[in-house]
């Protein structure tokens, strides 16, 4: 009879790992943007997230990546407390922004969004010209100068790689924009003003390919100036993009690495079975 093989067959990696990452040495000289410690959240009775720590690095791409449900989406709209409209939410633990506490009663929550951007998975411009899309925000913030306005909308269309596609058309509707346009002019829009941290839910999971490309290499080009934190569900988008990497799964943080080392030599058996395939 022929013996049964019962070892568990080892699967490569669906992905490469990234040439992203930076050497433990550059890590641990970076500044830390947010210290997440022991973050608990409940939609009613539900344990959304449970015992989150978690230190986030400026100028770096962490990407949240899990099976649906995990708890991704959550943990990002914790970082700029957009998940306390949510109604029936209850948050435990301490989520350390820059040094304070942002759970602390007395946080300025408006300064913190000015400071924390968000892109969001469909590209969402205001029912407004491609030039008031980006003025908006500073308009809000009481700039009212036209040559200031006008040098704002440029210097941020530029940051978002769309200035030489629009400059002919600012005053165009923004509707007229094609979907990857239209996200890189949320981008664009983010960065009139002048965020610290962009976090960005699954940017580019409406886009096609080309598009997906360019807020990629976009993505690469805004970390020197800016900390992004992306959940994403593409594994090869994370392992492209990104300097660490976050497995989520059932609301836990099952491991936190450098990219390279979670794609190439995950520490639990759950990322590895995840990363491989075996489910999600
Ligand atoms: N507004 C809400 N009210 C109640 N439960 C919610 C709410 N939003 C999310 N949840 C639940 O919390 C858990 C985590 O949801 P979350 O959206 O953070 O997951 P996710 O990992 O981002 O999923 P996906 O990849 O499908 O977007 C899920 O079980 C979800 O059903």
């Amino acid at each position: 009879m022929m013996a049964t093989n019962t070892k568990k067959t080892k699967l490569s990696p669906l992905v490469e790992p990234s040439a992203a990452t930076p050497a433990v040495e550059d890590v641990a000289t970076k500044g830390v943007v947010y210290e997440t410690t022991d973050l608990n959240l409940w939609y009613g009775e539900h344990h959304a997230l449970k015992h989150i720590h978690l230190t986030i690095y400026e100028n770096e791409v962490t990407a949240i990546i899990g099976p649906s449900g995990c708890g991704k989406s959550t943990y990002i709209k914790t970082l700029n407390r957009m998940v306390e409209l949510v109604p029936n939410v209850r948050i435990a633990g301490q989520l350390v922004y820059r040094g304070r506490n942002i759970f602390d009663p007395s946080y300025p929550v408006e300064q913190l969004r000015t400071q924390v951007g968000m892109v969001f998975q469909k590209p969402n411009p205001f029912p407004k010209s491609i030039y008031d899309n980006i003025a908006y925000g500073p308009r809000i913030h009481g700039i009212r100068n036209k040559k200031v306005l006008d040098e704002i909308v440029e210097k941020s269309l530029r940051g978002a790689a769309l200035w030489d596609e629009v400059k002919d058309r600012l005053h165009d509707h923004a509707y007229g924009l094609s979907g990857g346009q239209q996200q890189r002019l949320c981008i664009a829009r983010c960065l009139a003003i002048e965020p610290d941290v962009i976090l960005m839910d699954e940017p580019t999971s409406a886009l096609d390919p080309i598009s997906t490309l360019k807020i990629e290499e976009l993505i690469q080009e805004l970390k020197k100036q800016y900390s992004i934190i992306i959940v994403t569900h593409n594994m090869q988008q994370a392992a492209r993009i990104s300097d660490k990497t976050a497995f989520f799964l059932n609301g836990e943080v099952i491991e936190y690495a450098e990219t390279n080392k979670l794609f190439s030599n995950p520490a639990d058996q759950r990322t590895e079975d995840y990363i491989t395939g075996r489910f999600g």
